[in-house]
């Protein structure tokens, strides 16, 4: 008998694998107990059943093997045939993957709805990326040039917002012997290549890649940048470097999709891969409902074209929400080796978890915290250890140019891949394990927050409980402003008192405070409601930029420290809480952002005007 199966973009012909088929010996739930193979490897990728499904080795014991199947396995019998295809789990990588919606084994969701309706069955096989589709390939690089792994050999308009560079596979390095220009097919090769034993490789389009093996890059860079994503409390209190990792830990209902979703519309990133892992199915339909319909901040574009969106509900196998996360960073990979800046978004890294405990109890390993298996933090940190800001394999050595010293041959090519992955403990509880896990392992925590959420403080991100590890002042400095740390601080500290302040009250009463204290706590009031609240709906306020963020923080804080020195004057609190002024800093938010920062700039001679007005009346009334 002939069988074939399609995934990726291979078509494989079954005839030998039959010959070497298992058996399907255990069967409990998404875990498979089998034997009789000839050959088999651990992360093999096998085919379980009449109704091959797809599933990975994950455990080998003497001769048997133990299977973590990916579809759902109602019905399978006993002694049904299980086929090794005999490779890991792949991502296909190649043009055609921006503005599709995969499930977590890349099968591409929109083609099959047309193909089998609205509901797919189980063991559909059909290419990731369309195989037929032509694409207009322009060479960067020329015949005899010395290429290796990660050269880009050419672009492809892949989509309005995304140049596909086309680089070389690992394994293949030599001297190119053919590259082509024109338009092709994902069958048809771009470029030959010799290498060193005189052997031709074909360069094609689409390239191959294990999911859960990192892709190699030339080396780690220092994170020094900020990834902006015109959240201002994000900016300004706990920046994201780009190629740094955040968690987003936060209870039912506390904005954790709306801060990705405007995450993935606002940051300043070329390529976002969103991996919507295990949410209920409603949830995901609307996010991918929304998403294509956004559009991009500068150029308008529609997002989807630099959009790469992973979809696995929790309404699909447990199983298959393990891959799905290990789909995304691959893909994301994928991009920042071209030398994009990718910002991957997990959402949510819980129900990641969630499947991992409840293949570990089927497989009866001995549970370690809340059930979870005993490696959860090591797999949680191997896949944030996937974030970085990289310079990437190798690039060109024109044979032409053989005299250049080595480094002037190499043009560095960088990329980075930030992580952001949501946490949904239970209860909102963050001492649970997947928060404690990941809290360990990123550098940057955004704490949401239940009480926020429910006075409608949006983004909920607590200023107590969240942190960033990583040092940034330096890129501030040099780009912003000098005094960006000393505000930045000054903010924190305000905020901080605030908390205490307002201890003091529950304690002892308002009466407790004297003026100064009350004047803290009228600034950290402001500060909360004019600076750190910020709508994700709002037309203008929805983006930040950082000048805007600085100098709206930077009026408030002018605001403070004219007050203070008016209050040492004699000059009442009351007054200084009804200035005008204030109305207008209340407003900031919606100056247009084209002349913002100007607008900010009269605001505080404004504020001095108007203090120092305050300041003559009380003289005044005393004289
Ligand atoms: N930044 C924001 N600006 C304005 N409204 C917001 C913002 N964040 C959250 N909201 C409001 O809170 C609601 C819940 O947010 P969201 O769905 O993101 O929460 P969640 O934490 O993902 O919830 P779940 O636990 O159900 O997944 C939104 O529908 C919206 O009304």
């Amino acid at each position: 008998m002939q069988l074939a199966f399609k995934l990726g973009s291979k078509v494989k012909v079954m005839d030998d694998l039959e010959k070497q088929a298992g058996k399907v010996k255990r069967i409990a739930g998404p875990v498979v107990g089998a034997v009789g193979f000839n050959e088999i490897r651990l992360h093999d990728m096998v085919l379980v059943g009449e109704a091959k499904l797809v599933g990975e080795v994950i455990r080998l014991n003497a001769d048997q093997a133990t299977i973590q199947v990916y579809e759902d396995t109602s019905g399978l019998r006993m002694d049904e045939p299980i086929y090794n295809t005999g490779e890991p789990l792949v991502a296909h990588l190649g043009p055609g993957l921006m503005g599709q919606i995969f499930d977590g084994l890349q099968r591409p969701l929109t083609t099959l709805a047309k193909k089998e309706g609205g509901f797919l069955g189980r063991g559909i096989s059909e290419s990731s990326l369309a195989m037929g589709k032509a694409w207009d390939f322009t060479p960067v690089v020329k015949e005899g040039d010395l290429v290796t792994p990660g050269t880009i050999l050419g672009t492809i308009p892949e989509t309005q917002s995304i140049e596909h560079r086309v680089m070389v596979p690992q394994g293949i390095s030599g001297r190119i012997v053919e590259i082509k220009t024109g338009s092709f097919t994902l069958k048809d090769h771009v470029a030959i290549v010799e290498t060193k034993n005189k052997k031709h490789e074909k360069v094609f389009m689409e390239q191959s890649w294990p999911v859960r093996m990192a892709r190699p890059f030339h080396k780690r860079l220092d994170l020094t940048e900020p990834l902006v994503t015109g959240k201002r409390v994000i900016d300004l209190l706990f920046p994201i470097p780009k190629g740094g990792s955040a968690i987003i830990p936060g209870g039912f209902g506390t904005g954790k999709t709306v801060i990705q979703q405007s995450l993935a519309r606002w940051s300043e990133v070329d390529v976002v891969v969103y991996v919507g892992c295990g949410e209920r199915g409603n949830e995901m339909a609307e996010v991918l409902n929304e998403l294509p319909k956004l559009e991009d901040r500068s150029s308008g574009i529609p997002l989807i074209n630099r959009t790469v969106l992973i979809a696995n509900t929790s309404n699909m196998p447990v199983a298959a929400r393990e891959a799905s996360i290990y789909m995304g960073i691959t893909i994301g990979e994928y991009y920042r080796d071209m030398g994009y800046d990718v910002l991957m978004l997990a959402d949510s890294t819980s129900r990641w978890g969630e499947a991992l405990r409840e293949v570990s109890s089927r497989l009866e390993e001995i549970p370690g915290e809340e059930g979870y298996p005993a490696y959860l933090a090591s797999r949680l940190a191997e896949f944030y250890e996937r974030a970085g800001h990289v310079s990437c394999l190798d690039t060109v050595h024109p044979a032409d140019e053989k005299s250049e010293p080595k480094e002037k041959q190499k043009e560095e090519r960088e990329g980075s891949i930030s992580l952001v992955g949501a946490v949904s403990p239970p209860g909102g509880d963050f001492s649970d394990p997947i928060t404690q896990s990941s809290m360990r392992i990123a550098g940057v925590f955004w704490a949401l927050d239940y009480e926020l959420s429910r006075r409608r403080h949006f983004p909920a991100i607590n200023w107590t409980k969240s942190f960033s590890l990583v040092d940034l002042s330096r890129w501030f400095l040099e780009e912003v402003s000098d005094d960006y740390e000393v505000m930045v601080k000054e903010t924190e500290n305000i905020l901080g008192r605030e908390h205490e302040l307002q201890q003091v009250v529950q304690l002892i009463g308002q009466d407790a405070l004297s003026d100064m204290e009350r004047e803290v706590l009228l600034i950290s009031r402001i500060l909360r409601e004019d600076l750190l609240q910020q709508s994700a709906i709002h037309d203008v306020d929805a983006f930040c930029p950082l000048d805007k963020s600085y100098w709206m923080m930077k009026v408030i804080l002018h605001f403070h420290e004219a007050a203070q020195e008016a209050m040492k004057k004699g000059v009442s609190l009351q007054d200084l809480d009804n200035a005008q002024v204030l109305q207008k800093i209340a407003r900031m938010k919606e100056l247009k952002l084209d002349n913002a920062v100007q607008r900010l700039q009269y605001l505080m001679s404004d504020i001095d005007t108007e203090v120092s007005r305050l300041g003559e009346k009380m003289e005044k009334s005393n004289a």
